[in-house]
């Protein structure tokens, strides 16, 4: 899997003011939102685009547009919604499906209780937004879900990484020959005894929305 850490003051500072356990929530959905603008930028760099003739007020000339069919937004529910208005500032043509899915606290397992995708993803390139990448299983199952629709290339933007994550798509996806690549505001050291990413920044569900 491509792995890009985007490496920018702007997104190293908007990262610190996430982590710190005294950033309530306002604070942290507004930072998450303006982060994820800026990975979007990094992740949107090979979208497809066409080569369209436009006139200008004084003469024809040569662009692009985004291609057909649009890109896929996936947010994976609850704590990928926070990154939604962010990635759709950038791309607010694209269609939006939505995962539901959930990580059991003890066994680390991923679950999904709601699926609203369209059915035939051909040809479809896909972003799949999740802040947290920790044992991978939650972000693998969703990459599992577009590829079986028959999604071509999946790019995940997250905002933080963990390396077992990493580890973790890498093996399930190594023999796919899907393109996956993942955008993501920082690689942290490890995961802690409950799964979560140390230094991380904590539940980012909880951090967005409050304690479910
Ligand atoms: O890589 P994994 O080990 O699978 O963990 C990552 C998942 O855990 C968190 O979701 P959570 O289950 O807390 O749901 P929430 O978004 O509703 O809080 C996070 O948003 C990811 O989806
Ligand atoms: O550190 C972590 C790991 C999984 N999910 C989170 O929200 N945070
Ligand atoms: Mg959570």
């Amino acid at each position: 899997m491509e792995t890009h850490v985007v490496d920018h003051p702007l997104v190293s500072h908007k990262l610190t003011t996430l982590r710190d356990v005294r950033t309530d929530s306002p604070t942290f959905r507004r930072l998450a939102d303006e982060l994820v603008t800026l990975l979007a930028y990094e992740a949107t760099r090979d979208v497809r685009v066409t080569e369209v003739t436009v006139e200008t007020p004084l003469t024809p000339t040569q662009g692009v547009r985004l291609s057909r069919p649009t890109p896929l937004v996936v947010p994976i529910l609850r704590a990928g919604l926070g990154m939604l208005d962010g990635m759709m500032r950038l791309l607010p043509t694209a269609e939006v499906g939505f995962l539901g899915m959930i990580r059991n606290e003890q066994t680390l397992e991923a679950s999904t209780y709601a699926t609203r995708l369209p059915d035939d993803l051909s040809g479809r390139q896909c972003f799949v937004l999740d802040p947290m990448l920790a044992t991978g299983g939650t972000l693998a199952a969703a990459i599992q879900f577009l590829f079986a629709r028959g999604a071509v290339d999946v790019t995940a933007l997250c905002l933080l990484a963990a390396p077992e994550g990493i580890a973790h798509l890498d093996s399930v996806f190594k023999d796919s020959g899907h393109p996956i690549k993942l955008v993501t505001a920082g690689l942290d050291e490890r995961l802690n005894e409950q799964g979560y990413i140390l230094p991380g920044l904590g539940d980012a569900g909880d951090r967005l929305y409050g304690v479910a």
